[in-house]
């Protein structure tokens, strides 16, 4: 077994066999050598075939036993506490429900984002308990809870090791991996790179936005359709590793993809590193996901290799060259040594981090952890707004018009323009409230502690420390009770209408596409300044935009019973397949082909 994935950490395989080991082998290893060579009298009456045929139960029979220990100390504890537990998700009818992780499983690779969670948050409320595997996994849904988790007892939930072991081999020790100490240091370092002089810089946006709209143009002349969810994480790609790594990857330059359609031809000669290396990215990506819905045992799935490891290699030799330059650059600077804490005008995070460090794997981990931040999430923000401006042409005419009216049909915007136009930011919101880039994420609970009963006359819920606690803002984001009856439809005006003041306004928890809290997101304003930039300099260029069904690979499109299981929701009348892997994305890209304005 290798551990050259993780060199950081014992090995989480050889971790789950260790365990496994001490709760299968080693009892009846022990009932053994206690038998044949204990020192009392009695173990020697037991005869030998009767401590045979007992071997096989010994385990099993220990390990029930702790579970019922466990149990009685929960129940002890509840009455401490005078609490109870949470609603828990009906059980399934394998020991440890196991089938329950095997419907997660499923739902993972055919369902709809958020479906292991809609109907029980409906049924069971704003918090319960997926007990898998004698383990607490809290699903939370609603406002007042995830309120709790992320703002006002925030240290006592932590990215638990659970997340950090299974998102590991792409976020490091990075930002999104790390808690105490090393993410307030994290933090700190990152904040000033993020201000709001530095993300107001458009002339750098409008240079790939240019390059990103004349790829557009050129594919869209030749009467194909674009894989638009493509050519915008090359967009941000190339926008991130410019503006927070200092070395432009110009992923736009590589050819765009082609239509499934396409002649074969074209295809096998279209191969280009930049397409690999986002393939690979979303494919580790996809590992990650995975992993967390098979639960602790994820490791003995991937016994012999990591799933990781190939889509790992791509990625990193893909990203090797921006740290050997940032290392280059570093070697050349006159920086003096008592000014080394100082961030200098021209300076990137990278440059900045390796004044500090040569260390190549903290360079690769803060690398990687800005890629998911800066290029993963905003290019899902904009693949969904497109998706919504295609689906819905009053928008698109709407949206189209303010940008007239206040840019022009040919001016580069400014920050001034982004902020008075209250329609595109409403049309954002609304994308980011219906398709949050991060639909669901996890914390750890460090201490016992108790939650509100929303019933004032019950007993309050009793969260055991080391409880698992999985937040999920896309269900929160379509509640009817927190949003109103028309919660799972697109419409931009209740970010402006009086049904702002209603639901929003009075209870700003119900919105958390950035998180809240200290962790709150620290790139917010980019990603605002970058998705509406782009989103003006597209629509100053083209009248309208369609999906292209035909382009769109059989298999990526929603499955046809979608429409008959889930009448009147979001799932039953989704042109395209919303999945997550750490972030939301549509399954086989987003085809359209969109009508250039005239000049
Ligand atoms: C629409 C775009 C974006 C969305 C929806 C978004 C959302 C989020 C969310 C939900 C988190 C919390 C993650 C967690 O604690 O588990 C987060 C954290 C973060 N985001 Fe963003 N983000 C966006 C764009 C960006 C951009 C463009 C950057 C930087 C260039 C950025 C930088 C960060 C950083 C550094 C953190 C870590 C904060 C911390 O842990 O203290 N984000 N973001």
């Amino acid at each position: 077994m290798s551990s050259e994935a993780n060199p950081n950490r014992w090995d989480p395989r050889e971790r789950v066999v260790f365990t496994l080991s001490l709760l299968f082998l080693a009892p009846p290893a022990i009932a053994v050598l206690l038998y044949s060579y204990s020192p009392f009298t009695l173990l020697d009456r037991v005869p030998k075939w009767l401590l045979a045929i007992s071997l096989p139960f010994i385990s099993p029979a220990l390990i029930a036993t702790l579970i019922f220990i466990g149990n009685i100390k929960e129940k002890k504890r509840l009455a401490e506490l005078g609490a109870q537990f949470p609603p828990a998700l009906p059980g399934g009818k394998w020991p440890g429900n196991i089938d329950l992780i095997v419907h997660f499983l499923n739902v993972f690779s055919n369902g709809y984002v958020g479906d292991t969670a809609w109907i029980p948050s409906e049924e069971l409320g704003g918090v319960f308990d997926e007990y898998v595997l004698w383990s607490h996994n809290l699903v939370i849904t609603s406002p007042e809870y995830m309120k709790i988790v992320l703002s006002t007892d925030f240290s006592n939930y932590v990215k638990g090791e659970k997340f950090r072991s299974l998102a590991f081999d792409i976020l490091g020790n990075g930002i999104f991996n790390s808690n105490g100490d090393i993410w307030k240091t994290h933090r700190a370092m990152t904040r000033p790179f993020l201000t709001k002089d530095r993300v107001s810089d458009f002339e750098m946006l409008d240079r790939h936005a240019d390059h990103a709209i004349f790829k557009l143009k050129e594919r869209f002349s030749s009467g194909m359709a674009v894989d638009f969810q493509d050519l915008i994480s090359r967009f941000t790609l190339d926008a991130a590793t410019e503006f927070l790594l200092g070395s432009c990857v110009d992923s736009l330059s590589s050819e765009l993809p082609y239509p499934h359609l396409a002649p074969q031809a074209i295809h096998a000669n279209n191969k280009t590193p930049a397409e690999d290396f986002s393939k690979a990215f979303a494919e580790a990506q996809v590992t990650v996901g995975r992993r967390l819905r098979r639960s602790i045992l994820w490791p003995l799935f991937e016994f012999f290799k990591y799933d990781t490891e190939e889509p790992m290699k791509v990625v990193n030799a893909y990203i090797e060259p921006i740290l050997r330059q940032a290392l280059e650059r570093s070697a050349v600077s006159t920086t003096d040594e008592k000014d080394i804490d100082k961030v200098g005008e021209e300076e990137t995070l990278l440059d900045y981090l390796v004044k500090h460090t040569k260390d190549p794997l903290v360079l690769r981990d803060e690398t990687l952890n800005i890629l998911v931040a800066g290029r993963d999430t905003t290019a899902s923000t904009l693949t969904f707004i497109i998706y919504f401006l295609s689906t819905h042409p009053e928008v698109m005419t709407r949206l189209r018009q303010e940008i007239l009216d206040r840019v022009g049909s040919a001016r580069r915007p400014t920050y001034d323009d982004i902020r008075e136009m209250k329609y595109l930011r409403a049309v954002i919101n609304e994308t980011l409230r219906l398709y949050p880039p991060v639909p669901i994420n996890l914390r750890k609970v460090v201490n016992d502690t108790t939650w509100p009963n929303p019933d004032p006359t019950q007993k309050p819920f009793y969260v055991p420390a080391g409880t698992s606690v999985t937040y999920s803002p896309i269900v929160m984001h379509r509640n009817k009770r927190l949003w109103g009856p028309d919660a799972e439809e697109f419409d931009p005006d209740r970010f402006l209408d009086e049904r702002l003041h209603k639901y929003l306004v009075p209870n700003p928890f119900i919105f958390l596409p950035f998180n809240g809290g200290p962790r709150i997101c620290l790139g917010q304003q980019f990603a605002y300044n970058e998705i509406s930039f782009f989103i003006i300099r597209l629509l100053q260029n083209f009248t309208d935009i369609e999906l292209d069904s035909q382009a769109q690979p059989e298999w990526s499109k929603p499955p046809a019973e979608w429409k008959t299981i889930a009448p009147g929701r979001r799932k039953g009348i989704e042109k395209i397949f919303p999945k997550v892997h750490l972030t939301l994305y549509c399954h086989g890209g987003l085809w359209v082909k969109m009508n250039e304005a005239e000049k």
